[in-house]
């Protein structure tokens, strides 16, 4: 298994450019099911929950083809309905074909999805909402089995904001028969950018950023040609970087707008950010000042860069309180940065974080994508060497994270 090996001490300078979002490509590459003909995406980045979407979609009979990053996805043959435990349980996203299947197939045989071990996570909002589209649902043996011989526009309520339960219940409701409210929905880019998707497919879906979207449903969708947003995470991350090692990093190829939250707190921080259209400068303090912060759904602070502003605060000047709202075990990172010498305290679902001088290098073990983005984070600030294990949950959602690190300037390696 792959390790990576980070030698700390060194301010990243430089530029760095941005890949497309995987938690954008992964709903757009299941909206591909929707249609007849070939779509073709670019910008998509080179990842391996990508690669688990694209050996799923082939499974269910779409052709799919790849170039370097561009995908394209032909759902002509669309016939299977079953997405087995073995191809959907690595990633959570693989629940995005249950709505694209039902609205295409009027069934779907699901298996409940993996993904980052980072709470419960349950999908009954997904499923609440699709039986109020009128499917009828059961769980059996681990599986979703949902039918509908035709799916019937309705109003439905999402007692918490939920990506991806927003992003299938918008791909159930485009081909379905009269109007779906969908209230409480998820606001975060990525569902703009599905949306957007769509409705250049030719469906009508209004009001995405918003709480509210109202979607009209037409009788079938035609094939799109798009481009993948830019990853705001992988962007926070970097931006992270710059702020932790005193560094002055460049994004290109970015989207400030999406990182407003996260640029606020960096701010703060003492960090100078500076953004010009699609790229966004960083640099780094002489000395980083706590802040206290809180994750909430977008346009709030994102659960996603909680664990890496963790790492920034545990060697900040003073105390920070991080408070995780969206997941309840969200802190696995910590017991492994704790290794480092970071000083952090949890109690239920805060942290108190309380800044120290130095960490110190230690081999640590990745658990989960955003923690083991973390523990190179700290790699980099850590005397002497950290040694990162299965980092294969880092290649879930970073394109060649070690390549773009080292053309920063830092002294990082993968060793097999
Ligand atoms: C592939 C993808 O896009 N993943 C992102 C998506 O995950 P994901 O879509 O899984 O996260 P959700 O937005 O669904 O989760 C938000 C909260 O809603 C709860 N919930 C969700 C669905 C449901 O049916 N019932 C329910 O109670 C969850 O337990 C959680 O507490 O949004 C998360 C929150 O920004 C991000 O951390 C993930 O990176
Ligand atoms: C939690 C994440 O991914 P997933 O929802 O696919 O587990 C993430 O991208 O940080």
């Amino acid at each position: 298994m792959d390790k990576i090996i980070v030698e700390g001490g060194h301010s990243l300078r430089g530029d760095v450019k941005i890949s497309g979002a995987k938690n954008a490509a992964l709903p757009i590459l299941a909206s591909a099911l929707l249609s007849d003909g070939w779509s073709t995406y670019h910008n998509v980045p080179g990842l391996k929950d990508i690669e688990s979407i694209r050996e799923l979609l082939a499974h269910l009979c779409a052709d799919v083809e790849s170039d370097g990053n561009t995908v394209r996805i032909n759902a002509s043959r669309l016939c299977e309905t079953e997405a087995p435990y073995d191809l959907v349980r690595k990633m959570r996203a693989s629940i995005l074909v249950l709505g694209p299947l039902l609205a295409r197939l009027g069934k779907a045989r699901v298996s409940l999805p993996g993904g980052c071990a980072i709470g419960a996570r349950p999908i009954n909002l997904h499923l609440k909402g699709l039986a109020r589209l009128g499917a009828s649902i059961e769980l059996k043996h681990g599986y979703v089995e949902a039918r509908a011989d035709r799916l019937i526009g309705d109003d439905f309520y999402f007692d918490v904001p939920t990506v991806t339960g927003t992003e299938n219940l918008m791909m159930a409701a485009v081909l379905a028969e009269g109007t779906t409210v969908l209230r409480n929905v998820a606001r975060e880019p990525e569902i703009i950018a599905l949306a957007d998707v769509l409705n250049r497919m030719g469906a009508d879906v209004q009001g995405a950023g918003t709480s509210v979207l109202t979607i009209s449903g037409v009788p079938e969708l035609k094939p799109a040609e798009v481009s993948i947003i830019p990853d705001r995470i992988e962007a926070g991350t970097f931006m992270v970087a710059s702020a932790l090692t005193g560094g002055d990093i460049t994004l290109t190829d970015c989207e400030p707008d999406h990182l407003r939250a996260v640029i606020n707190k960096l701010r703060q921080t003492g960090a100078q950010v500076e953004t010009n259209g699609k790229t966004v400068r960083v640099k780094g303090p002489d000395e980083i000042c706590s802040v206290d912060l809180k994750t909430l759904p977008y346009p709030g602070f994102p659960t996603d860069m909680q664990a890496q502003f963790m790492v920034l605060m545990s060697v900040a000047n003073g105390m920070s309180v991080i408070s995780e709202t969206i997941f309840e075990n969200r802190f696995i990172h910590v017991s492994e940065l704790r290794r480092l010498g970071a000083d952090i305290r949890i109690s239920d679902n805060v942290a108190v974080v309380k800044g120290v001088p130095l960490l110190s290098g230690a081999p640590v073990m990745a658990t989960d994508l955003r923690a083991s983005a973390s523990l190179i984070l700290a790699g980099l600030v850590a005397r002497r060497q950290t040694e990162i294990s299965r980092v294969y949950h880092l290649d879930r959602g970073y394109e060649a994270i070690e390549k773009k690190f080292s053309g920063l300037g830092a002294v990082i390696e993968r060793v097999r």
